[in-house]
């Protein structure tokens, strides 16, 4: 999917500003890292893309369609596009890890032997089938976040954008949520991935777009990592 954001601001109150006149482009298949101190814009930027969160000023397009435009009932359509993996991971607490997962393939209408094969797949590519019949209470923050990451994949969404997605996580999984992330992104899906993990950052090297109190200060293009492990 891509992403063009023209003269973008946010104002929340008079003395809030999110975000000041942001302009940048994503193009179809990108992986960039938004990265910023905290409150400087990250999460409502995200929040923009998804239109939860309305624009004060500007503009922002996904392919091509201005968000502004989209009627209400267009809306969870355009979302179904969109893998979302924000801090609060809102599992469904009365389902298993795998019925969460099944859950949004149900609503979408996908054939239930269908919604079983890719349930499952994905389940499997997240490390969880000997836990996918467990509650959400039973999990471990780290495994809870891993069911948040195959909902919002199992769909195919073409963007998928994560808030702080290793936070919390011990080097391992923090590392195992990462390759995710980044064989999401090798299938063509463009990725957004809001981080203070300086170590991932310079680990496994994408394009760079910092925030500083609502101004876009950095965008850095060079030295990708691929999923293969060239630099
Ligand atoms: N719904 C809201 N109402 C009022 N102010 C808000 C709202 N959402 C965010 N803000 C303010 O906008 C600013 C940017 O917040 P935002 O959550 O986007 O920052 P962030 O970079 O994601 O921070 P963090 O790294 O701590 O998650 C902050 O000053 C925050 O208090």
């Amino acid at each position: 999917m891509e992403i063009h954001i023209n003269g973008l601001t946010k104002i929340f109150s008079p003395n809030i500003q999110a975000l000041s006149d942001i302009y940048l482009d994503i193009s179809e298949g990108e992986f960039v890292y938004l990265i910023g101190t905290t409150g400087s814009g990250k999460t409502t930027l995200m929040r923009m893309l998804t239109r939860e969160v309305l624009p004060t000023r500007g503009q922002v397009s996904l392919d091509g369609i201005d968000l502004r435009r989209l009627s209400s009932s267009s809306l969870p359509y355009f979302r179904r596009d969109i893998g979302v993996v924000f801090q609060d991971y809102k599992l469904l607490p009365n389902l298993t890890a795998w019925e969460n997962v099944a859950f949004v393939l149900e609503v979408c209408g996908v054939p239930r032997a269908e919604a079983r094969e890719r349930t499952d797949d994905v389940i499997d590519k997240v490390g969880l089938w000997n836990r996918r019949g467990l509650m959400p209470d039973q999990l471990s923050g780290g495994e809870q976040q891993r069911v948040a990451i195959a909902r919002a994949i199992v769909n195919a969404p073409r963007l998928f954008l994560a808030d702080e997605p290793t936070g919390n996580l011990d080097v391992h999984t923090a590392e195992y949520v990462m390759k995710l992330l980044l064989s999401i992104h090798a299938a063509g899906t463009t990725v957004i991935v809001a981080t203070h993990d300086q170590h991932l950052v310079d680990t496994y090297r994408q394009r760079v777009v910092e925030l500083h109190m609502g101004r876009l200060v950095r965008d850095e293009r060079e030295g990708r990592y691929s999923i293969s492990g060239d630099l």
